[in-house]
């Protein structure tokens, strides 16, 4: 893990480029501000070039897709792939809704991702392995998760998140588990897309996309443990306010301090 990507992040402030959905766009823009990158949304194709040549990272999210907004997606990934910036998708739901599964595959056969972001039932149906998913939610299955989530790095050839109690992280061979967290991400709509984003930020300071996707789970994970450490209550909404104060303020010590996590080469 290399907590220092953190500090980068803060002294570099890179532009991080969304395609968000209307849900949870604040918290994307504000996550992303908070931690010490610089967010942009976009939702015109004209400007695709434009914004692509400005950022240095770009994060899909395929929360709430319409057809022209999957134009757009697709023209973001080939920009940003011809103008070698690194690329982030979050499937939301692909697990739970055909559809989107198919539009997911699609778009992902015609620019390359390097690295996807999802919770089990997403990244299993990605894999391509039985999984009773629900909604946006993880759903139930009983495979295991390791297998899983290197299955999808292997078919996408990618950097692979599953995120969950415990974030599993690899490229298709290596894994790294990051056990920090809190239940109370699960009660705020949003900590997902919130996270895929803040990949985004890790991946703008590093061509390291795995030693990115692994230090953003751990400082992600980490920063809402110490926050939900310090509430009396289970107080989802109070969660989400100290959330992004403590994106902003928590120290790489601080996360150092309680990380739990383990890298095992393959
Ligand atoms: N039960 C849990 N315990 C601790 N952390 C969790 C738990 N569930 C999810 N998280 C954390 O919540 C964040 C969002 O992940 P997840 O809930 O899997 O995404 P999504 O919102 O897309 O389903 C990640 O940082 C993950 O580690
Ligand atoms: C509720 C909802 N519906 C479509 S996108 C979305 C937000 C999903 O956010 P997350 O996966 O981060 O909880
Ligand atoms: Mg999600």
């Amino acid at each position: 893990m290399e907590l220092s990507l953190l500090d980068d992040i803060r002294q570099q402030n890179p532009v991080v480029l969304n395609i968000s959905n209307f849900v949870t766009v604040q918290d994307v823009a504000n996550g992303i501000n908070a931690i010490g990158a610089s967010p942009i949304m976009s939702e015109e194709i004209a400007e695709t070039e434009e914004m692509v040549g400005i950022s240095q990272a770009v994060a899909l999210n395929l929360g709430a897709f319409s057809e022209p907004q999957v134009a757009h997606i697709l023209k973001m990934g080939q920009t940003a792939n011809a103008l070698h910036k690194p690329v982030i998708i979050d499937p939301v739901a692909v697990g739970a809704v055909q559809y989107r599964k198919q539009v997911a595959e699609e778009l992902m056969a015609q620019f390359q991702v390097d690295v996807i972001r999802g919770n089990a039932g997403e990244i299993a149906a990605l894999a391509d392995i039985a999984w009773e998913a629900k909604g946006i939610d993880a759903g139930s299955g009983s495979g295991d998760l390791v297998a899983i989530a290197q299955a999808a790095a292997q078919k996408h050839h990618c950097v692979v998140i599953l995120s969950g109690e415990t974030d599993i992280i690899t490229d298709g061979q290596h894994v790294a588990k990051v056990f920090n967290g809190t239940p109370l991400f699960q009660l705020h709509v949003g900590s997902g897309d919130m996270l895929s984003s803040l990949v985004g930020a890790f991946c703008a300071v590093t061509t390291d996309y795995f030693e990115a996707a692994q230090t953003a789970c751990l400082v992600f994970a980490a920063i809402g443990e110490l926050v939900a450490n310090k509430l009396e209550a289970e107080q989802p909404g109070t969660f989400s306010v100290r959330l992004m104060d403590g994106l902003h303020l928590t120290s790489t010590d601080e996360i150092q301090k309680i990380a739990r996590f383990e890298v095992v080469d393959a």
